[in-house]
């Protein structure tokens, strides 16, 4: 068994908004670091946790996770589209494990996922279907959400079941850090939206598409004039949850209730979960070391952007 980590923030605004000559060359640093270190590991499986924009999962039925056996990226904000290439065995094998330990998952045997979960896999690898991938969703948009100490349950047994493993695995998170971007909100939305959440939202006419990416390309401007109605970025807050991931003791963040995380880092900064569940992972796996840290407030991307790399110590 071999496994590594890299967790990274994502932003669909990555190529629509741009930040400051100096922000946007530190994060094409990141981002090559991120990839000299995937592709030096040259793992044999990626397992990726990410999370969901109302994409491919909706209200009519929400799971709090879900194990992929075969997975299709729908294409959002010109992120690459069609099928991921899971191996559906191993994810088979994996959701069982999960199940087997306690932990609800729930499984799709065509599971659609959006640039939350591909956005890694084309800029570290330049293609959604380079490696072999085990997606697993963690719901971090539609509320209720479950504790966080039950996200790290889920993470620690992925891990112990890849802990088993004769592969290189390479765990990816995938979003937050702190973030309000726009988002419709079942407890606040019009009928229109309510219809919208609760699959509506489902394979969007180009038109309905191009609406819904413009809402989120304006927002991304005006709140890099400062001048939208969102949440500011919480960088004390994603500092913190990088220094707790870290150090290797996950448990402080069982104190972390949804509605705090929700009031202090904004309604999307349940994309974290993402982070703890993979970093729990790799935890499961032995003790680790963070060995590359990168961190930005970068209101363009409506984003706290935080890029690490964790190896075994
Ligand atoms: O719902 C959408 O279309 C995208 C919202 C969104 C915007 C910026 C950063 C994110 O992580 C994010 O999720
Ligand atoms: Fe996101």
């Amino acid at each position: 068994m071999t496994t590594a980590l890299l967790a990274m923030s994502h932003s669909p605004l990555l190529d629509y908004v741009d930040p400051p000559a100096d922000v946007k060359a530190a994060v094409d640093e990141s981002f090559a670091v991120a990839r000299k270190f995937a592709n030096d590991f040259d793992p044999d499986l990626v397992v990726t946790f990410g999370p969901d924009h109302y994409n491919g999962f909706f209200y009519e039925l929400m799971p709090p996770y879900c194990i992929g056996y075969e997975a299709l990226s729908i294409g959002d904000y010109g992120s690459q589209a069609g099928a991921l290439n899971v191996p559906t065995e191993e994810a088979k094998g994996l959701a069982e494990y999960v199940l087997s330990q306690g932990i609800d998952t729930a499984v799709s045997l065509r599971m659609e996922v959006d640039h939350g979960a591909v956005q890694p896999l084309e800029i570290l690898f330049g293609d959604i279907a380079a490696k072999p991938v085990v997606p697993v969703f963690i719901n971090s948009v539609a509320p209720p959400f479950v504790p966080i100490n039950r996200v790290r349950r889920l993470g620690q047994a992925v891990g112990e079941y890849f802990a088993q493993s004769d592969k290189k695995v390479l765990f990816i998170a995938s979003g937050g850090l702190s973030h309000d971007p726009p988002v419709p909100r079942i407890a606040t939305a019009t009928p229109e939206q309510r219809a919208f959440l609760l699959g509506g939202g489902r394979h969007l006419t180009p038109e309905a598409r191009d609406e819904r990416q413009q809402r989120v390309i304006t927002a991304g401007k005006a709140f890099a004039k400062g001048e939208a109605d969102i949440m500011d970025l919480a960088p004390e807050w994603d500092k913190e949850l990088m220094e707790i991931l870290a150090s290797g003791d996950l448990s402080p963040l069982d104190a972390w209730t949804t509605e705090w995380m929700t009031e202090v880092a904004g309604n999307s900064s349940h994309e974290v979960r993402t982070w703890i569940a993979a970093y729990s992972a790799m935890g499961a796996c032995g003790a680790y070391t963070v060995n590359y840290s990168f961190y930005k407030p970068i209101p363009e991307y409506i984003a706290g952007f935080g890029v690490t790399t964790v190896i075994h110590a």
